[in-house]
């Protein structure tokens, strides 16, 4: 992004090394941070495009004999591969508010769910505060409703979610009351969970990600 003439730090140095977002550098810092990656996990991407977490899930995942994989789901194509990416990423088309919970379990490895559910979606912003709020945090509970499905009573009981017992969920949110009520609904069914503001996000964003860490068995289970 160009900003008053100079492009930022951010885009330059995605552009030098390779990233096709300056985004890229919000996974890494996360990564960095809390360590949600390891070799052989299985990673759903929601609102992968155009790919700056792709690539950094991919990297994060280390050498191709390690395993792993990454899918991720867009309204819009992602060019691929990106660089970084190898055949671990594979990448649908689909708007995740209509995507039921069962064709993106079958999708997953073995049909087993995912360890890493990252959500970086974004609503078309309008500029009007409150309205880029609260799609943004329906977006958001969308992503934590397809991980926990049932588990939040946001669905019909049978509806299971597809993050695994262990697994860890990063949710993209525009700060607000609303938000936080993600956090409260999050908070006892995982291990930790915490907020973390990337030093790429611009400094007129409004974004903050939701980290939730080590989702605990189901009571019922
Ligand atoms: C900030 S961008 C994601 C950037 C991406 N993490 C990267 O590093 O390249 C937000 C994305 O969310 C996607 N998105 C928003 N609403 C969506 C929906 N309902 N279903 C699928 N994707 C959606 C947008 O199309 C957009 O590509």
């Amino acid at each position: 992004m160009v900003v008053g003439g100079t492009a930022d730090f951010f885009y330059k140095e995605a552009q030098r090394l390779g990233y096709v977002a300056r985004s890229a550098f919000k996974l890494l810092q996360i990564q960095n941070q809390h360590k949600i990656i390891s070799p052989g996990s299985s990673i759903l991407d929601l609102g992968c495009a155009p790919g700056g977490w792709l690539q950094v899930a991919c990297q994060s995942l280390g050498p191709f004999r390690g395993g792993g994989s990454v899918l991720g789901v867009d309204t819009k194509k992602v060019k691929v591969p990106p660089l970084h990416c190898d055949s671990r990423v594979q990448t649908i088309s689909a708007d995740v508010t209509t995507l039921p919970h069962q064709r993106l379990k079958a999708l997953s490895p073995k049909e087993k769910g995912f360890s890493v559910i990252l959500s970086d979606m974004c609503p078309l912003v309008s500029g009007i505060t409150t309205k880029d709020a609260a799609l943004s945090f329906e977006l958001g509970m969308r992503a934590l409703d397809l991980a926990l499905g049932s588990r939040i009573h946001l669905e019909p009981s049978d509806c299971v979610g597809v993050l695994k017992v262990g697994g860890h969920l990063v949710i993209k949110l525009l700060e607000s009351e609303d938000a936080k009520e993600i956090n409260q609904i999050s908070k006892p069914l995982f291990r930790k969970t915490s907020w973390l503001r990337p030093k790429a996000t611009r400094p007129s964003s409004r974004e903050i990600y939701l980290i939730c860490q080590g989702l605990k068995p189901d009571a019922m289970t």
